[in-house]
């Protein structure tokens, strides 16, 4: 029995997002809180597109353990697979800097945090058999013991006929080295169904410097992917299926704020409309157009659109 549309695995974090914009980080003085990390944001993303989603992962048990799961569990996400660290270990944090609506980057606080510490023993095989897919986060491969636990998630769901997503998600943060994202990326790329990720993400994991479409997903479609999405910014993206089919999509203009919340916004609408039955086209227009409205706001999580905001602008963008 089926009970999540999406279940996903890594982190849930916090995002301090700038409050003034067009400024270097030194000088800002505020900054806005909400719950962040890549596979918490899809997965709230897409519950506010009306999927039933579950999150597995470790959130400290602190104040900002308790924002994050009480946020998540308003959303309408089920949070009961989100261990609670009992080692004092701790949330991790994304200051950003909204520099110019195209110059942002993100300061990233990841040493020694909860989300990396989630055990083997805490995944289990029937909370993830109630899913349709389980997306999992690059990110939650980069240390042990979260490593293993997301490799083990991905092996339970491949037994059980769950899709497995991989969202590539690469944070140099925590990671030693490329080789080691490499190894640990192919693995997880080859055992997927489907894989999602910039172009940049792409050479992370063939390990090169400067990859192309054509050679990567010849590489993965001598394995278990079926779909492989390759972002490219602004210039929009491609998806290309295992039968030879290869689809486009364009991103819409937006009155851009910042960049950061298009990937996660992105593969929430894209994953949201694979699931009600629409076509790979349709699905990467949805995708494009959660991220541009995602782009044209202040969060990551919070904001996340509706099918009718996302419908809306298809609709105004169709010309
Ligand atoms: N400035 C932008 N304006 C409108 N849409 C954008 C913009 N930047 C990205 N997007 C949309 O978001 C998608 C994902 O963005 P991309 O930057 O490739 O991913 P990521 O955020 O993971 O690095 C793009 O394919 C595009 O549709
Ligand atoms: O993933 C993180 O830990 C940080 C995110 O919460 C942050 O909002 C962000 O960087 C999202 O960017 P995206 O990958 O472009 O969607």
């Amino acid at each position: 029995m089926t009970t999540y549309d999406l279940i996903a695995v890594g982190r849930a974090c916090i995002d301090l997002n700038a409050v003034e914009y067009n400024r270097p980080m030194e000088e800002t003085e505020t900054f806005s809180k909400y719950v962040g990390g890549s596979p918490a944001n899809i997965a709230i993303g897409a519950s506010k597109l009306g999927l039933s989603c579950g999150f597995i992962g470790k959130i400290p048990d602190d104040q900002h353990g308790r924002f994050i799961s009480k946020y998540m569990s308003e959303i309408g996400i089920d949070t009961s697979q989100m261990a609670i660290d009992k080692d004092g270990h701790k949330a991790g944090l994304a200051f950003t800097e909204i520099l110019s609506p195209s110059e942002c980057s993100i300061l990233m606080y990841r040493d020694d945090v909860a989300d990396l510490y989630l055990e083997p023993s805490e995944v289990s095989e029937d909370y993830i058999k109630q899913a349709k897919m389980l997306v999992v986060s690059g990110t939650g491969l980069a240390q042990s013991p979260s490593r293993e636990a997301v490799l083990k998630s991905v092996a339970l769901a491949r037994k059980n006929d769950v899709k497995v997503v991989f969202e590539l998600d690469y944070r140099p943060y925590t990671w030693k080295n490329a080789e080691e994202v490499s190894v640990y990326y192919s693995i997880v790329a080859e055992q997927s169904d489907v894989v999602i990720g910039t172009r940049d993400e792409f050479n992370m994991l063939e390990n090169v410097t400067e990859g192309n479409n054509d050679n990567t997903v010849a590489y993965l479609f001598q394995h278990e992917p079926e779909l492989i999405v390759i972002k490219h910014g602004v210039e929009g993206s491609y998806a290309y299926t295992k039968e030879g089919e290869t689809f486009r999509g364009k991103a819409y203009k937006s009155n851009v704020l910042k960049t950061f919340g298009a990937g996660d916004s992105y593969a929430a609408a894209f994953l949201y409309a694979l699931s009600k039955g629409k076509t790979i086209q349709e699905a990467l227009q949805y995708g494009s157009a959660s991220a541009a409205i995602v782009v044209s706001k202040h969060s990551s999580s919070e904001a996340m659109p509706t099918v009718e905001q996302i419908e809306e602008l298809m609709e105004e963008q169709s010309n």
